[in-house]
């Protein structure tokens, strides 16, 4: 196990984090949550950058407390707040790398620089948005780690940017033992990514399931009110008040479309997953 959380808590007045997760090795996992969920402080929990007031942290089959600079140097990481000085320019960047971590290969980091557009002798505070995103992710993959740790590493990015981005991460996994922990607000791009997802809302973990399942199974009913009390509800996990009735959450879609051949059920990605289980009410 590359990452494992039990019941780590943290609380900041009447935010309370208690997060429990799992990652696997040759798994790449989400983490999604609305602002405030609490993402980034299970990130920082994750990394040792924040004391959890309880629970128990492993990372890399050790206790939170027993990571050495050896093991730091399995890790690749990016947080919102991380990055080089704006003065630097990649080459530079390239030499702290290359004083830090012992297998940071210098060449194929410039090369990949180069083939992601990415000027090796201009300053990085000149950079746009994505073109810093983007040497974040190269930085993280240069140095053969084992654990990507990535907080966000998408956001504010146009769609071109942010698949050149997941083609990074979908060809760091390609090597053997490696696992990513990421988060992000795009849903489609942990649809794409993501072995297995979990949703964090008010600091606790709400939903955990392969992305596979969520796409095959869960599914959202458009009902009237009168097919609504007739609904069996044992497969429903969330319902809202609409305009025209009620839509549900479900994670059994084909038992209803077998049952109940007249309804609507249509099929459902993450996002729609996160808004019935935050804005839904239990049945
Ligand atoms: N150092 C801190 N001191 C006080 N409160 C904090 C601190 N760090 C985080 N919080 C609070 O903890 C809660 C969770 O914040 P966190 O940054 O983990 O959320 P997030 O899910 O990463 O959000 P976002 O998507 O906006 O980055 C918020 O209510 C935040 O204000």
């Amino acid at each position: 196990m590359l990452v494992k959380l039990e019941h780590v808590t943290k609380t900041y007045g009447q935010f309370k984090l208690d997060c429990s997760l799992n990652l696997e090795e040759g798994h790449v996992t989400g983490l999604v949550g609305q602002n405030g969920a609490g993402k980034s402080t299970t990130f920082k929990a994750i990394l040792g950058l924040i004391k959890p007031d309880s629970g128990s942290v492993q990372v890399l089959g050790k206790d939170g407390g027993q990571i050495t600079d050896a093991d730091k140097m399995r890790m690749g990481v990016v947080l919102s707040d991380s990055g080089f000085g704006g003065h630097l320019n990649i080459k530079a960047a390239a030499s702290i790398m290359a004083a830090s971590y012992s297998r940071f290969d210098r060449e194929r980091f410039l090369r990949q620089c180069t083939e992601h557009r990415l000027p090796v002798d201009k300053k990085i505070k000149e950079f746009s948005t994505g073109m810093k995103a983007k040497l974040k992710v190269l930085c993280a993959v240069s140095h053969e780690a084992d654990l990507l740790i990535l907080d966000e590493p998408t956001a504010g990015l146009d769609v071109v940017a942010r698949e050149e981005i997941l083609d990074m991460l979908r060809e760091y996994m390609e090597a053997e033992g490696k696992g990513i922990l990421i988060s992000s607000h795009i849903s489609s791009d942990l649809e794409g990514l993501c072995d297995d997802i979990y949703m964090i809302q008010d600091g606790k973990i709400v939903l955990h399931e392969d992305t596979d399942v969520i796409l095959s199974d869960y599914g959202l009913l458009k009902l009237e009110a009168g097919q609504y009390d007739s609904l069996d509800k044992t497969y429903i996990l969330r319902i809202k008040e609409e305009s025209y009735g009620y839509s549900a959450l479900t994670d059994a879609r084909q038992f209803y479309q077998e049952n109940y051949p007249s309804l609507i059920v249509e099929k459902c990605g993450i996002d729609q997953v996160e808004t019935m289980l935050i804005g839904g009410k239990r049945k």
